[in-house]
């Protein structure tokens, strides 16, 4: 049994990631990502500082806006529609959630396909299920997949169970598997009889949102179980969806909370910013 240590793994993507834009840079080529915070819940306020200073760190041009809770939607709109046409900005990531005046998917819509480092716009959500190369993938699902190439484990061919359908996380992260040609079970609240279904895990992906929701009995021996799930308890701390001790040594590769999926993510938001800043350059070249 392994925990895989997504603090470590992402270390050294980011120090791949560092070389790459020193690269850049010499051909006059600053990534640039452009964070967007509206309101001040405490959480993502460190979410986003924490994107910040790993620009900062990766020696990337970085802009954090900070918006009151009270603004309009079309103001909101029109700070983005800024960042769409500032030339120094590769990636736009709007913080989520959003206070319930403003409406996310108008929001998403306003990010150009281009700078949607996110990977949210319908645009990149069809290019990702068409299968094109140039789609942003969602950041959570990209750092799964890196997560479980890392293991050296086989994935085509293997059956992954997402347990979780959410657009930001679930659904993408089934479709990336599929495209990694795994055979791909999707499940979710209404799912009949859970464990039937996660006991036919070789991959089992929890992203649900419940602590705990994934026991012991309901993993096959030598899976590999990551775990998505962002769950603040009461006494402040984190946990995961899944009963990580018990869980553990029945699992061939675990993630932890914290310290597995998460420091991934912020990890993959720079890879697609530097994608972006590469693409949207040899545009510009053929144009
Ligand atoms: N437009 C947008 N894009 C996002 O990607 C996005 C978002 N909105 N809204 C919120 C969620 C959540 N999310 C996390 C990122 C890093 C950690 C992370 O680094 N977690 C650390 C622990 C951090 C702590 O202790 O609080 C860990 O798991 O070790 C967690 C969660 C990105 N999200």
């Amino acid at each position: 049994m392994t925990v895989l240590d997504g603090k470590q793994i992402a270390k050294e993507i980011r120090e791949q990631l560092a070389r790459e834009i020193q690269e850049l840079k010499l051909e006059g080529n600053v990534p640039g990502l452009a964070v967007i915070l509206v309101g001040d819940h405490p959480a993502s306020r460190s979410y986003v500082l924490a994107k910040e200073r790993t620009c900062k760190e990766l020696g990337m041009h970085s802009v954090l806006t900070e918006l009151p809770e009270s603004i309009s939607e079309n103001d909101l709109l029109d700070c983005i529609q800024s960042f769409n046409n500032d030339e120094q900005i590769d990636g736009i990531l709007v913080q989520l959630p959003l206070p319930s005046h403003i409406s996310e998917s108008k929001v998403i819509e306003t990010i150009l396909p281009e700078k949607d480092v996110d990977g949210f716009h319908p645009i990149n959500i069809g290019r990702m299920h068409a299968g094109d190369e140039h789609a942003f993938i969602p950041c959570t699902p990209l750092g799964i997949l890196e997560m479980v190439k890392q293991t050296g484990e086989e994935i085509s061919g293997k059956h992954v169970v997402v347990v979780g359908r959410s657009n930001l996380v679930g659904k993408p992260a089934g479709q990336l598997f599929l495209q990694e040609n795994a055979t791909v079970t999707f499940c979710h609240s209404r799912t009949k009889n859970l464990a039937e279904q996660t006991l036919q895990a070789d991959i089992l992906i929890a992203a649900v949102g419940k602590p705990n929701i994934i026991t012991e009995a309901m993993v096959s021996p030598g899976a590999v179980v990551i775990d998505v799930g962002v769950n603040r308890l009461e006494n402040g701390k984190l946990c995961g969806d899944v009963d990580f001790e018990a869980v553990k040594p029945k699992a061939k590769h675990i993630t932890p909370v914290p310290g597995g999926v998460g420091p991934m993510t912020i990890t993959m938001l720079m890879n697609n910013t530097v994608l972006a800043s590469k693409w949207r350059k040899k545009t510009k070249e053929v144009h």
